[in-house]
């Protein structure tokens, strides 16, 4: 369907309240699948699709989908690793260009795989020499695995993330690990903290019981040079603060999973540990972990490898229902409307960019049910108060004939549509005036009625860049035109009388302002009145003076109110 610039931009300012709704970006593609078409057969089909798809789509969806991320498997260069093979393999392994390569150990990795035996025995494959570029992304989306089982429970679907996550849980413990490795550093300053602190005030009771009584037989027993007596003194402190360090290096072994000799015997206090001494425990921990979470991958990816296809829909079934939820969510209350030949009805249209609209019921062709002072006319001139709501009617108009193309339901309590080939929105600007307005617009306007096909064209005031005379002259022509090829067209325009004398097989409707309230503010019913010319403003506001006036003033303008009645 061809759409020109202006009603362009009204599809666009569609799709942008269809895209804010939308939470994943990778579902904003299917957006572009639903372009506006003149293919009945393509509409009917996408509302289809839309009517079997709603249903399934529940309020708690939002909230899960919206935690769903893309898995990306990403090839990588893996350094910690060599393998070796054999002379007549070498240019496939390195093709594989996962990890070093060579026909011989080397020095200098943690990981020796290998299809020779020297090493971990492994067979020519990504899965095998590196599992981790499977597992540790999938590792790391567990919430999406966690979304997509539990969009499948809402659906009564079955999902293979779940049995991904279960086998991802024996992962559980070396990531514990793993993360402790990580803070390896605190763990360690935090230990030395507590040992420093706990032999501190192991001297200081010391310092204590040396006081006193115990102090005198101190002195004595240095007198008689009984030595052994005063080392038994000290040495008992000394093995009190030797269990401690052995509790403490006990208590990292077991949280580490590893042997840990940190604590020096000779300088017992301060307890400082080396940065070395860190460095080459954490080195050796890493390169532990390192072969553990292989082996583990490893054994997990055999069991789910076969599921990752499976996998891969289903994260594309979910980006497609939030694309299908975020539609559902912005026509909730709308219709589909039906596609019919010889015109385009709604009856209780909402504008949607107008808040709590007045609904309104239009008709341009031939309409399936009865209206009064409809005939079926193809060309249709609206009339009335400024600010009745004229400009709003026609973009409602556009928007419902829009999203009936790209296969959506309506902002109507029912419409009835024919299918187009091309919508023509000509807009008022206000701004420019003048020659080279009137020139643009006129020009634009024609080609709008050189081709063939079924089109509606909507028209906002023509007459308000050249002056009243010579527009009536120029759309009754334009519009005799439009009205010989069977295209249909709404025109706004205050020159309804003159026109309507000009164009018997149009109809004139007209948006009237009802009359005023109490505080003598215009009341404007939106829905126009079919076959009627439209009762204009500027009587209403000589009424409203004349009421609102008192004296000598109010004499005037009960003159000049009288003129209209
Ligand atoms: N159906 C409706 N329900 C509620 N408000 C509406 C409706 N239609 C229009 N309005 C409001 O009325 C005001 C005027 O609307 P609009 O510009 O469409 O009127 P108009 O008849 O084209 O005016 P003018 O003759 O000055 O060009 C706008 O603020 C719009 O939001």
């Amino acid at each position: 369907m061809r759409l020109n610039s202006e009603a362009r931009a009204i599809y666009k300012s569609i799709r942008e309240e269809i895209k804010k709704r939308i939470q994943l970006k990778e579902s904003l593609a299917y957006l572009d699948k639903f372009e506006p078409t003149n293919d009945k057969k393509e509409i009917l089909r996408r509302q289809t699709y839309f009517k079997e798809n709603f249903p399934r789509i529940v309020p708690e969806l939002k909230g899960i989908l919206a935690k769903i991320e893309p898995i990306r498997f990403k090839k990588d260069f893996l350094h910690d690793r060599l393998l070796v093979v054999d002379e007549s393999e070498l240019e496939k392994a390195q093709a594989l260009g996962v990890c070093e390569v060579s026909t011989e150990p080397l020095e200098g990795y943690d990981l020796t795989l290998s299809t020779v035996g020297i090493g971990i025995d492994v067979e020519l494959s990504i899965s095998e020499i590196a599992p981790e570029l499977y597992i540790m992304p999938l590792w790391e989306n567990r919430e999406t695995l966690k979304a997509l089982s539990q969009i499948a429970n809402l659906l009564g679907e079955k999902s293979v993330a779940e049995s991904i996550l279960k086998k991802l849980g024996e992962l559980e413990e070396i990531m514990k690990r793993r993360e402790l490795i990580e803070n390896l550093d605190e763990l360690i300053a935090e230990e030395e903290r507590r040992l420093n602190k706990k032999i501190a005030e192991k001297l200081e009771r010391f310092s204590l019981t040396l006081t006193g009584k115990e102090l005198l037989e101190f002195l004595k027993e240095l007198r008689e040079g009984d030595y052994g007596a005063i080392f038994k003194h000290f040495s008992e402190i000394e093995s009190e603060i030797l269990e401690e360090i052995n509790e403490a290096e006990k208590r990292l072994s077991e949280r580490l999973n590893f042997t840990v000799e940190l604590f020096s015997r000779e300088n017992l206090y301060p307890i400082e540990v080396l940065p070395e001494s860190i460095e080459a425990l954490h080195q050796e921990l890493e390169r532990e972990l390192k072969i553990e979470l292989y082996l583990k991958s490893r054994e997990i990816l055999d069991e789910i490898k076969h599921l990752i296809p499976k996998l891969r829909e289903e994260i594309n079934k979910a980006y497609e229902l939030e694309f299908l939820r975020a539609v559902k969510e912005f026509t909730e209350g709308f219709t589909f409307p039906e596609l019919i030949e010889g015109g385009i009805t709604f009856i209780n249209g909402r504008h949607l960019f107008i808040k709590n609209p007045q609904p309104v019921s239009y008709v341009v062709g031939k309409a399936p049910i009865e209206f009064n002072g409809v005939n079926g006319e193809r060309v249709v001139i609206l009339t009335g108060a400024n600010s009745g709501g004229k400009t709003s009617l026609l973009e409602l108009t556009s928007q419902i004939v829009i999203l009936t193309h790209m296969g959506f339901p309506v902002n109507a309590e029912k419409a009835w549509v024919e299918v187009l080939d091309e919508l023509f929105f000509f807009k008022r600007k206000r701004s420019i005036y003048g020659a080279g307005a009137f020139e643009t617009a006129l020009k634009s306007f024609v080609r709008a009625l050189t081709s063939d096909g079924r089109k509606l064209i909507l028209i906002d005031e023509f007459e308000a860049i050249t002056e009243p005379g010579a527009a009536v002259k120029i759309i009754a022509e334009l519009l005799k035109i439009a009205y010989e090829k069977g295209f249909y067209v709404i025109i706004v325009s205050h020159l309804g009388e003159d026109l309507k004398k000009e164009l018997p097989f149009a109809r004139v409707d007209g948006i009237e302002a009802q009359g005023l309230d109490e505080n003598l503010n215009l009341i404007v019913d939106r829905q126009p009145k079919f076959g009627v010319l439209g009762k204009s403003t500027p009587e209403l506001i000589v009424e409203k003076l004349y009421r609102a006036k008192r004296g000598k003033e109010k004499k005037i303008f009960e003159r000049v109110w009288r003129a209209f009645t």
